[in-house]
């Protein structure tokens, strides 16, 4: 059985409280995107874990999908499988790439192996994996709240324009992204913002991450700032960085920036 995880965008991010587990309270809005990973499983003798495409670090074990396995593997009794995952979406990224392969992990073994777990019980077990994880089980905009694990479904369709996406050669951790950021509480929320024009987002819409990121890694402020003068009405890095989106009315020529960045149009 194969699925083509995709990755997300957020639009917005505000980060708004310490919490006592170590994770902060924030919102933002999760929106898919049209970059994939191809996820592979298929029953075998012994569990096994394969992959082609980017580098993805760190051992076979500490895969999401692989720990997304052992997960179900405590409460169902599933046979062993042979997972290959061919990884295209980038990594440290903050596009979610890593979750999204960990829930539709959960989302294929439920269905190959017919474990009746509805949606509410698919995000529970995706939730222990990863803040960003119980998204992708829905895969649906949505006003993301708490650690950024509960939602509240909104109606966002940005299919009328044309979203590039850059990632410079850098990445970033979501563990470094946070650290030195003073939470604050909003005055107004994202769930409201999200409803004005595009064109009107940058003034009101922003991403938490970026002073501090920005601060170390000037090569993204670069390419945000390249991206508005390509004419975008929005831009902006999504999550933890690094990589930057640009909603544009038609598709921008980002010629310039191909040279030593990897480019995606019309995701
Ligand atoms: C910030 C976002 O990138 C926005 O999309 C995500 O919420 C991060 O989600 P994620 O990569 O799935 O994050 P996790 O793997 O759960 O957490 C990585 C690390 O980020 C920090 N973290 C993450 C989410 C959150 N709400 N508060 C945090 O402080 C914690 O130090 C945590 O140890
Ligand atoms: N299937 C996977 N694909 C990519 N990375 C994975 C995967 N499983 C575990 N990881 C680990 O997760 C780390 C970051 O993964 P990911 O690409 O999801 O980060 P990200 O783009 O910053 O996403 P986020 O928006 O969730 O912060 C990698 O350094 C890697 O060690």
């Amino acid at each position: 059985m194969i699925l083509f995880p995709n990755a997300k965008i957020n639009i917005g991010l505000n980060i708004t409280e310490r919490r006592a587990d170590g994770y902060h309270n924030l919102e933002t809005i999760f929106y898919p995107i049209k970059i994939n990973d191809v996820l592979e499983v298929i029953e075998a003798d012994s569990l096994s874990f394969t992959s082609s495409g980017l580098d993805i670090p760190g051992r076979m074990e500490d895969n999401l999908c692989v720990k997304g396995y052992h997960l179900l593997k405590k409460d169902f009794n599933i046979p062993p499988v042979s997972i290959h995952l061919h990884k295209h979406i980038p990594i440290g990224a903050g596009l979610g790439g890593g979750s999204s392969d960990a829930a539709f992990f959960i989302k294929l073994m439920n269905g190959k192996f017919n474990l009746g777990l509805n949606i509410e019980q698919q995000q529970d077990y995706a939730r222990t994996l990863g803040a960003d994880c119980a998204f992708f089980i829905e895969n649906k905009p949505v006003f993301a709240f708490d650690r950024g694990d509960e939602f509240e479904p909104i109606k966002l369709d940005l299919s009328a324009y044309h979203i590039a996406l850059v990632m410079p050669p850098v990445h970033v951790s979501t563990s470094e992204a946070f650290r030195g950021i003073q939470p604050a509480p909003v005055k107004d929320s994202l769930y409201d913002l999200i409803y004005e024009p595009v064109r009107e987002w940058k003034k009101y819409i922003k991403n938490d991450f970026e002073a501090n990121i920005f601060k170390n890694h000037i090569e993204i402020r670069w390419v945000k700032a390249a991206l508005y003068e390509a004419g975008a009405l929005y831009a902006a890095m999504s999550g933890s960085g690094a990589s930057v989106f640009g909603i544009f009315e038609t598709k921008p020529d980002l010629s310039a920036l191909e040279t030593d960045n990897q480019v995606f149009y019309g995701v």
